[in-house]
């Protein structure tokens, strides 16, 4: 993580609501890298984007397949960006030169990350700037055990190993902060992420269609409006034929809690302007970031 941070300037995301994600990792990749390409032309938009950004486990068919079989080494140390066109990992890799190739920022989604965890991996975020270096890596911290009567039972830790730090990266153009699907529901990831001067913060995620019924809206538009920042969730199309099928319904939304844009069901590509006007008149009409009394509630985690 660099120390320095990025001026906030106007730029263009994009989201790939990926469908198509079976049980051949080869087709599963290159079918990603189709949809990066296209998505990074702008197809359909007014401007290129500088950011695309893919869903949790876009390599991977989530329970019909065993995670470790699945998962990959993932190189990085924090802070050393690195080329990781040449990796071993063949989503390092494919994710690096397809960065490299339409020169834009690329959040990889998510992978089952291996790295010394043979039984249970990782679930592991990567970044890439438009030279094809990885800058970051987000694993997971929250991991989604719950048990919902009539809705979801499902306990992701008998299968994933949780992450142990927070992470953010700078661009050329903004601070944005990392994390994974249910890591949303934890409002203190995004608000130190917003502390530390995260403008956007951004998590790929696969919903269930229960809890993404419930609560896939209302949680992005908390984490917007309680730190003042853009939040994106970035999910899987819909496929009835998995075990969990994903919400769909990919969204960025704004820091006053206005949605920009979001997705429907099927695969797609989405995209938003980020626009860093909104988010200075966001804290300047109602400065709560600069009202909040943590000489009161610093000892919050007590
Ligand atoms: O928080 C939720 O409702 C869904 C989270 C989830 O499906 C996950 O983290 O895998």
């Amino acid at each position: 993580m660099s120390t320095a941070r990025s001026e906030f300037k106007p730029f263009t995301l994009a989201f790939v609501q990926l469908g198509r994600i079976g049980m051949n990792k080869e087709e599963n990749l290159n079918h990603a890298r189709e949809m990066i390409l296209r998505a990074a032309s702008g197809e359909g938009h007014s401007k290129k984007p500088d950011l695309v950004v893919l869903p949790e486990y876009f390599n991977t068919p989530l329970g019909e397949a065993a995670l470790p079989d699945w998962a990959e080494d993932i190189e990085f140390e924090p802070g050393r960006p690195y080329d990781a066109t040449s990796s071993n990992s063949p989503s390092v890799k494919m994710l690096a030169n397809a960065a490299k190739e339409t020169g834009t920022w690329i959040i990889g989604g998510s992978i089952p990350e291996r790295s010394g965890q043979e039984d249970k991996p990782f679930n592991a975020c990567t970044v890439y700037n438009p030279t094809g270096e990885m800058v970051a890596r987000h694993r997971k911290l929250h991991l989604f055990d719950v048990d919902i009567p009539g809705g979801v039972t499902y306990k992701e830790s008998d299968h994933v190993t949780p992450g142990s730090t927070m992470n953010y990266f700078d661009t050329d153009f903004a601070r944005i902060g990392l994390g994974v699907c249910y890591d949303v529901r934890f409002p203190e990831l995004a608000m130190v992420a917003a502390r530390r001067g995260c403008q956007v913060v951004i998590y790929p995620a696969l919903f269930s269609v229960a809890t993404g019924q419930m609560h896939w809206e209302i949680l992005q538009k908390s984490r917007a409006v309680d730190n003042q920042v853009f939040m994106g969730m970035c999910s899987p199309a819909r496929n009835n034929e998995a075990k969990l099928p994903a919400y769909g319904y990919s969204t960025v939304v704004d820091p006053t809690g206005k949605i920009l844009v979001q997705a429907g069901e099927d695969e797609e590509v989405i995209y938003a302007d980020i626009d860093p006007a909104v988010f200075e008149s966001a804290r300047s009409g109602i400065p709560v970031t600069t009202q909040r009394r943590f000489d009161v509630y610093k000892n919050v985690a007590d």
